[in-house]
C-alpha cells in the first residue's frame, strides 16, 4: 500500500523568484525524509508540489511508477487522486464532527463500508491513543490531542504517502518532545511512507532515516542524520547542523592558519588547501591557561580569553575569544569567567573540513 516517491528536477518560481531550484530525490517506499531548513528555502513548497496544491513549473514527480506531475507532458494528478494523508500545523480538524467524526470521513469518501469504518476508526484512535476522547468535539481537546486526531484522521485512510507539514510547531516545548517520537514509532510501526517540514533539527533527527537539508531553493545535502552530523559536506550544512565552529583556513605545507592569523600544525591529512575547518563544539575543550595546558599531548593548542560562560549543569559551554575576532566555541569541566586566559583544544578525530 505504501509507495515510493521520487522528484526529478522539480522547478517552481513565483512571480520572478525561483523558490525551488532542481529538485531531485528518491524517497523509498516506508522511508521517512525530513525536508530541514531555514524558514523560505521552499520547503513547504517542495511538499505542496507533493500534496497536488501546487504544479511544478518544471521537472518530474512520480509515486510509485505513476507520474503525478509533469507540466511537459501535461500531467498533474489532482490532490484527491494521489491518495496522500496530510497534517498541518494548525490541527484542521472539522469542528462540527466528533473525534471520530472526523477520523470516519476520509473512510466515508473511500467508501469503506460502516463495519470496518469503525474497526479503522478505534484502530487509528488507539494508535494516538485517543480512543476515549471518540465522542468529543475537537473544540473541547487540548492542542496536542487535537494534533493526535489529525494524524488519526491521516493515517486511517493508509495513505500512500504521508505528507507533514510542521505538525509540531503549534505545540508547547514538552508535548513537541512526546509527539515527536510517538510519530517516530508510528511511522515505523505503519510502515509509512513520510515526508515531514520542519526547520527544527532535533525533529528531523528523531524523524527521519534521512533528511534533505535545503538552502535556498536547493538540496544542500540528502543525507542520515548521522552522516549530516558527522560529514557536512557545505559550509552551510556545518554551520546549520549542530552547534559547530566554522573557520575559515589556508594551508601551508604542514601547518594551517586559521582567519589568516592563528597557526597550528597541520590538524589531520589531505585536506584541501583553504577551505573552512568544522569543529563541533562537543570536540573542543577549553581549559585555563596554566596547569591544564601542560598536559596537552600534542594536540592542537590556540590561545584565547573566556569571553562567555553557560552553565549546562554537567558542564559549562565557554565561548572563548582570539586574536583578530575570532571566536571558538567549546565545552569546559573547569567554571571560567570572562576575561579569564584560556587554552583551546582541538582532538584530532573531531575535525572535518569543508570546502569554500
Ligand atoms: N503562493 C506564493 N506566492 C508567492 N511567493 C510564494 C508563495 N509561496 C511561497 N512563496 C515564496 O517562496 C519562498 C519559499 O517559501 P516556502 O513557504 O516554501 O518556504 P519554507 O522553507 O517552507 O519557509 P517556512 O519555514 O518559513 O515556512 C518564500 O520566499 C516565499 O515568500
Amino acid at each position: 500500500m505504501t509507495a515510493s516517491l521520487q522528484c526529478t528536477a522539480i522547478t517552481k518560481q513565483f512571480q520572478s523568484q525561483v523558490v525551488l531550484k532542481e529538485i531531485s530525490l528518491e524517497l523509498p517506499a516506508g522511508e521517512c525524509l525530513v525536508l530541514l531548513g531555514p524558514s523560505g528555502c521552499g520547503k513547504t513548497t517542495l511538499l505542496n508540489i507533493i500534496t497536488g496544491m501546487h504544479q511544478a513549473d518544471g521537472g518530474q514527480l512520480r509515486c510509485d511508477d505513476e507520474i503525478l506531475d509533469d507540466r511537459s507532458q501535461g500531467i498533474h494528478q489532482s490532490m484527491q487522486r494521489r491518495g496522500f494523508g496530510m497534517v498541518f500545523q494548525d490541527f484542521s480538524l472539522w469542528p462540527h464532527m466528533t473525534v471520530a467524526g472526523n477520523v470516519e470521513f476520509g473512510l466515508k469518501i473511500q467508501g469503506v463500508g460502516s463495519r470496518e469504518r469503525r474497526a479503522r476508526v478505534m484502530q487509528a484512535l488507539e494508535q494516538v491513543q485517543m480512543t476515549e476522547f471518540a465522542d468529543r468535539r475537537p473544540t473541547t481537546l487540548s492542542g496536542g490531542q487535537a494534533q493526535r486526531v489529525a494524524i488519526a484522521r491521516a493515517l486511517a485512510v493508509r495513505p500512500r504517502v504521508l505528507l507533514m507539514d510542521e505538525p509540531l510547531s503549534a505545540l508547547d516545548a514538552r508535548l513537541r518532545e512526546e509527539l515527536k517520537s510517538e510519530i517516530g514509532t508510528l511511522l515505523k510501526e505503519t510502515g509509512t511512507t513520510a515526508v515531514y517540514v520542519t526547520h527544527d533539527q532535533s525533529e528531523a533527527f528523531t524523524l527521519a532515516d534521512r533528511v534533505a537539508l535545503m538552502y535556498q531553493g536547493r538540496i544542500e545535502q540528502l543525507d542520515t542524520p548521522e552522516a549530516l552530523y558527522a560529514r557536512p559536506s557545505t559550509r552551510f550544512a556545518a554551520s546549520f547542523i549542530g552547534a559547530s565552529n566554522v573557520i575559515p583556513y589556508r594551508q601551508e605545507g604542514d601547518r594551517v592558519t586559521l582567519r589568516d592569523r592563528h597557526d597550528m600544525p597541520l590538524p589531520t591529512h589531505a585536506i584541501p588547501p583553504k577551505g573552512h575547518l568544522v569543529v563541533r563544539r562537543e570536540h573542543v575543550v577549553i581549559e585555563p591557561v596554566g596547569e591544564g595546558t601542560r598536559h596537552l599531548n600534542g594536540h592542537v593548542v590556540l590561545e584565547g580569553v573566556c569571553r562567555r560562560r553557560s552553565f549546562l549543569g554537567d558542564r559549562h559551554e565557554i565561548l572563548a575569544g582570539l586574536d583578530g575576532g575570532l571566536e571558538i566555541r567549546g565545552f569546559s569541566q573547569h567554571p571560567l569567567r570572562p576575561g579569564d586566559p584560556v587554552a583551546i583544544r582541538f582532538p584530532g578525530h573531531g575535525l572535518h573540513v569543508v570546502a569554500d
